[in-house]
C-alpha cells in the first residue's frame, strides 16, 4: 500500500500513522480543533494522543478494519491543516 506523503502503514497495513509537532500546546490544540471539525464534517475521525506540542495520529476505518480511502484522504487532510 502506498501511504500519502509522510505517513506510514502501520505494521500488517491496519493503520497510517503519523507524529506532528507544534511551537507548543496552544498550537498543538488548534490544529486537533481543524482537525476535529473535518473529521466531523466528513464523517471519519482519528484515533490520536496528544502530549504538549506533540500529536499522533493513528487512521483507520473500523468498519472495514483496516486503512481504506477514507484513511488515505483524511491523512491528506489533515497533512493539509498542520501545514496552515
Ligand atoms: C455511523 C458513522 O458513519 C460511523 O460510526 C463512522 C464514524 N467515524 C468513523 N471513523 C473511523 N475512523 N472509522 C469508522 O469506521 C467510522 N465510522
Amino acid at each position: 500500500m502506498d501511504a500519502p506523503e509522510g505517513w506510514t502503514v502501520e505494521e500488517g497495513d491496519k493503520a497510517l500513522i503519523r507524529s506532528f509537532r507544534f511551537a507548543d500546546f496552544s498550537e498543538a490544540f488548534g490544529f486537533l480543533t481543524r482537525v476535529a471539525l473535518h473529521a466531523e464534517q466528513v464523517d471519519h475521525h482519528p484515533e490520536f494522543t496528544s502530549v504538549w506540542n506533540r500529536v499522533d495520529f493513528r487512521l483507520t476505518s473500523h468498519d472495514a478494519g483496516g486503512v481504506t480511502e477514507r484513511d488515505i484522504r483524511l491523512a491528506e487532510a489533515i497533512s493539509a491543516l498542520a501545514n496552515g
